[in-house]
């Protein structure tokens, strides 16, 4: 789905990660760790589409990255950053229709069925009741899952998000994750979140790629384990190494 063929980034002459190939299939979610200031949003923006600055190659199904035009980039990727859309008086619905712009015409005038995938996909984050909710009075939790819906009605391959975890709860960190799971496992999408919660990622996810400057490790979470990268990266506590995955 996903493929980086020697591919390095960094600024100035500081390189993040170097020369590095690797693939992220569909129907996996990928966690995507790293200490402070590894690079991992970096990457992620630069698999986004959000930053060019990169050598090498990224393709996303097939098509390089560089060839895509935006529009076609919308419709392969969606990106859910840890921003907030509060604007005073908009509508979850009106929020989670942007999502359909790559679709619409220039006038944004949405079809029936645009409307259609827009209700399906607050539904499909439990946050159908919320339609007519103004987004300035949502809490955190509720606003990010209203951005995955947007990301949903974008209807793309993959989806990206960057710490998508920050800012809610332990409940609701493992409900989060939990819909991305399904999106990966039962939609058969791409998704990747970067996340400094190493059980969250370690528990939940199939595969974890790990920036470890300037090498990237891309592995199912067993293997990351099983070869001591987590161990050698986040110098684990014994007791939080007890209840790793074996
Ligand atoms: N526009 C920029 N120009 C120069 N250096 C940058 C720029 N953006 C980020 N950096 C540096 O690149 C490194 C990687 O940043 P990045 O935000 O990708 O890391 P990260 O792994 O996401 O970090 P964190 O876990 O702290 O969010 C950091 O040292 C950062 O200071």
């Amino acid at each position: 789905m996903i493929k980086l063929t020697d591919f390095s980034i960094g600024y100035g002459d500081r390189m993040l990660i170097e020369g590095v190939s690797t693939s992220i299939p569909a129907s996996c979610l990928t966690a995507l760790i790293g200490r402070n200031g590894a690079g991992k949003s970096t990457l992620l923006r630069a698999i986004g589409g959000l930053n060019p600055r990169y050598n090498g190659r990224i393709e996303i199904d097939g098509h390089d990255l560089r060839t895509l035009q935006p529009r076609d980039m919308a419709r392969m990727i969606a990106f859910v950053t840890t921003e907030r859309v509060r604007v005073a008086g908009l509508t979850c619905s009106d929020v989670v229709a942007f999502g359909r712009a790559p679709y619409t015409g220039w006038s944004g005038r949405l079809s029936e069925s645009d409307r259609t995938v827009v209700a399906d996909s607050l539904s499909a984050v439990g946050m159908e009741q919320y339609a007519l909710r103004r987004m300035d009075r949502m809490s955190d939790g509720e606003c990010q899952r209203v951005m995955i819906a947007r990301a949903l009605a974008q209807d793309t391959p993959a989806i990206l998000l960057d710490e998508p975890t920050s800012f809610l709860d332990l409940p609701n960190r493992f409900e989060l994750c939990s819909l991305l799971a399904s999106l990966a496992h039962d939609r058969g999408k791409c998704v990747i979140f970067s996340t400094h919660e190493l059980d969250i990622a370690l528990h939940m996810a199939d595969s974890i790629m790990l920036v470890d400057s300037p090498a990237l490790f891309n592995l199912p979470v067993k293997n990351m384990i099983s070869e001591g990268h987590i161990d050698r990266i986040f110098h684990l506590p014994e007791w939080m190494k007890a209840g790793m995955p074996v």
